[in-house]
């Protein structure tokens, strides 16, 4: 049997085909390139490039491969950029996972787990945030993978299919042993920026605001290393195998650090102190985000093996610190 890995060309799904690989699985991969990379799509893999809601594809997929279980980590992720073309995101993220989901449910897959997101709970939340807190996203992004969470739970109840959605926070750094890292040629999140400047690549580093209700005034979020993100959607499909009921979790490490902390790291590990500039605040975002991770080591037996922020930054600049990436 062969597990399907959507967006496996991409920053976090390569790292699970990394993971999967490592453990023995039989991999199969779908992306269509639009922010993936093909220099990471790992060579014991089966690669299809295409696009999750067409259903020939996963025809051609499903009739090639045993598929007995789907990672659904095809989408557009970039928080601020759903702002501005709201409809993309609703047809990338929702509609294009409707697709997938109805057309695998015709082959008889029997587990998806999904990449859901912080930015489902929005606003209303205060930190740490559990899964038990209310959903009001700030953004078209954060709406588009709520909706996809209900659209599941919904197909689970009427045809059986276990579901695991993990709703991940900051995922950053890059695989400890240097195989892969995040390679999106212009991804704008912190981490890849900061190190991008740290590496030469970028002049400065903008920072979206500095008069939050925060310590220092920049925002706080909850950094997670990817290669603990994806041990622990491994550990999801095992539950989901082993006959256990859906799971819906938070992944995280439930604690937090500021935009300027995590400048004054990325200076510390690169050696030299990072040129910063202040502008004003960025759309959408919330001043503190973080994570009550507590189900997450309950449902899954996961226990975090990067959970330090010197860890993530160490291996996201060795990654970057390499010119031609
Ligand atoms: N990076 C984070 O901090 C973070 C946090 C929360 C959730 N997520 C979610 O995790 C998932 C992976 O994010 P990432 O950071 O690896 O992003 P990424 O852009 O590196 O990866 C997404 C991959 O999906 C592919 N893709 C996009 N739309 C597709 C489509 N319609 N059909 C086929 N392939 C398609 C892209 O080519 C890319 O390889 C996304 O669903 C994202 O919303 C990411
Ligand atoms: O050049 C930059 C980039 C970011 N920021 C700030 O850094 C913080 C983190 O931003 P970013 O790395 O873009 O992440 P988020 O907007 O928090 O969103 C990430 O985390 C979400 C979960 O919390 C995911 O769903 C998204 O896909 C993922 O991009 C925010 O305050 C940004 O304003 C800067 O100041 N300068």
């Amino acid at each position: 049997m062969t597990i399907l890995v959507t967006g496996g060309a991409g920053y976090i799904g390569s790292h699970m085909v990394l993971e999967l690989i490592d453990h023995g699985y039989d991999v199969a991969i779908l992306d269509d390139l639009s922010t993936g990379c093909s220099a990471v799509i790992h060579k014991d893999a089966r690669f299809f490039q295409g696009d999750v809601a067409d259903e020939a594809i996963i025809d051609r997929i499903c009739q090639s491969c045993d598929i007995s279980a789907v990672f659904h980590f095809a989408g557009s992720t970039s928080l601020p950029e759903s702002i501005g073309d709201p409809l993309r995101y609703f047809q990338n993220n929702t509609e294009a996972s409707r697709a997938l989901v109805q057309n695998l449910l015709r082959y008889g897959v029997r587990h998806i787990v999904f990449s859901s997101t912080a930015a489902v709970y929005g606003a209303t939340s205060s930190a740490p945030i559990a899964e038990t807190a209310p959903c009001q996203p700030a953004s078209p992004y954060g709406w588009s993978k709520l909706f996809t969470e209900q659209m599941l739970q919904d197909a689970s109840r009427a045809s059986g299919i276990g579901i695991a959605i993990l709703r991940y926070f900051n995922v950053a750094g890059a695989d400890p042993a240097g195989r892969i890292g995040q390679s999106t040629p212009d991804a704008q999140s912190l981490i890849k920026v900061a190190c991008a400047v740290a590496a030469g690549k970028r002049d400065v580093l903008e920072i979206y605001g500095n008069d939050y209700a925060t310590p220092d005034g920049t925002c706080v979020r909850d950094y997670i290393h990817v290669s603990d993100l994806v041990i622990a959607h491994r550990l999801a499909l095992v539950a989901l195998q082993s006959g256990g009921a859906n799971i819906l979790c938070n992944l995280g490490y439930g604690k937090g650090h500021s935009v300027r902390e995590i400048a004054d790291a990325v200076g510390r590990a690169a050696g030299a102190p990072l040129p910063v500039r202040n502008q004003p605040r960025r759309a959408g975002d919330q001043a503190i985000v973080i994570s009550n991770a507590d189900l997450a080591r309950e449902r899954l037996g996961w226990t975090p093996a990067f959970d330090d922020i010197d860890v993530i930054l160490k291996t996201a600049f060795a990654w970057e610190n390499v010119p031609a990436r």
